[in-house]
């Protein structure tokens, strides 16, 4: 099955510079969006709630805030980029009472529609724009003149013009400089929890912990193994990054690439590729959206246990030390160590 990709030239940047954009929220994905949109020249408003503490560094970029009813009753696209957990109750609230016809609803990720916790009236397009990046890196790669690609979907279209709009809003945010591809909700938001859940985010972590625990328990320097299993992923990725696993296969030396052959698919067994499969199928079935909501419900003790544990995992102390020392690693990102 092929897909569709756009570039810059395959999008007219006149549509979205045409509407009045609303983006609710102004973390990771909400911060990007609107400086980029706002560079793009297009007319950019904030919705937050009176007492959030993302107001002030809207507010010091010279953006408009206003409270998240306000600015979806005034602009005509409103993007919501806060916390999947927290849309429906912001849409229901504060949204939708104030759709009219014509306006555009639109997401960074499909969990809510995909999952039917939103269900917008059919007089507005619904459309999704999801850069396939965080969104600290959204806004730098356009900043450096370049651009993380992007998702577009069409869920709802009254207007006849929902995916030009969502590619013209792609290509202002610096996605058309890298690639759009068309897809779904449902296969954008499977697609995703699958990756960041079993490889991205999940899978790495529990692999880089697994790693430094084997060399730290077995009596090496625990600064040894952070080098080992942490700081060089990063270069054994890029190297990936730009010419796939062959390039980086090129580039290491040939002992280096026989343990990579042969004891590779030791540590990725079939057994693991089932866990993958069972965990794909709960994002499937609704069983992780189910989870996760209720989880969040119930103020998240889980999750806030999970994380306590996580930050005193000992690589987390050795990788503060050791790149305190590092005075060349680029940390643009100030709200992490
Ligand atoms: N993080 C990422 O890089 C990616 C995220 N996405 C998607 O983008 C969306 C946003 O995620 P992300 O950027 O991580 O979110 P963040 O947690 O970084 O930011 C959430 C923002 O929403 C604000 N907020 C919280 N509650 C409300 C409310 N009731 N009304 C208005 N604003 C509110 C927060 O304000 P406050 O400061 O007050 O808490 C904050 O500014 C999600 O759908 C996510 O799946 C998609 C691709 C990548
Ligand atoms: C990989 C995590 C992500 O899906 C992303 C940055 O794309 C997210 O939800 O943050
Ligand atoms: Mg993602
Ligand atoms: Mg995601």
């Amino acid at each position: 099955m092929s897909v569709e990709i756009f570039y810059d030239a395959d999008a007219d940047l006149g549509i979205i510079q045409g509407r009045k954009v609303a983006v609710i929220g102004y973390g990771s994905q909400g911060h990007a969006h609107a400086l980029s949109l706002r560079d793009s020249g297009v007319d950019v408003r904030i919705g937050l709630p009176e007492g959030s503490k993302s107001r002030a560094k809207a507010e010091e970029e010279g953006l408009r805030v206003l409270t998240t009813a306000e600015a979806a009753a005034e602009a005509d696209l409103i993007m919501i980029l806060t916390p999947d957990t927290k849309q429906r109750a912001i849409y229901e609230q504060d949204i939708a009472p104030n759709l009219k016809d014509g306006d555009a609803l639109f997401f960074g990720h499909g969990f809510n529609i995909r999952y039917g916790l939103i269900k917008p009236p059919a007089n507005v397009d619904v459309a999704m724009v999801a850069p396939k990046g965080p969104g600290h890196l959204v806004r730098r790669q356009f900043v450096d003149g370049k651009g993380v690609p992007c998702l577009i979907a069409v869920e709802q279209d009254p207007s006849g013009n929902a995916q030009a709009l969502a590619l013209s809003y792609a290509a202002a945010i610096g996605g058309a400089r890298a690639g759009v591809i068309k897809t779904t909700f449902r296969e954008e938001t499977e697609t995703d929890l699958f990756g960041e859940q079993a490889v991205l985010c999940g899978g790495a972590s529990a692999l880089v912990q697994a790693g430094f625990d084997v060399l730290t328990e077995a009596g090496y320097a625990p600064e040894i193994a952070y080098f080992e299993v942490l700081h060089e992923l990063k270069l054994i990725v890029d190297l990936m990054y730009e010419g796939g696993i062959a390039r980086m296969r090129y580039s290491i030396s040939d002992t280096a690439e026989y343990g990579d052959l042969t004891r590779g698919p030791r540590v990725i067994t079939p057994e693991v590729k089932e866990n993958m499969k069972a965990i794909l199928r709960e994002i499937q079935d609704g069983t992780f959206a189910k989870e996760w909501v209720t989880e969040d419900e119930q103020g998240r003790p889980n999750f806030a246990k999970l994380q306590a544990a996580g930050a005193k995992h000992p690589i987390e102390e050795t990788g503060r030390k050791l790149r305190g020392l590092m005075s060349w690693v680029d940390r643009p990102i100030t709200e992490t160590a």
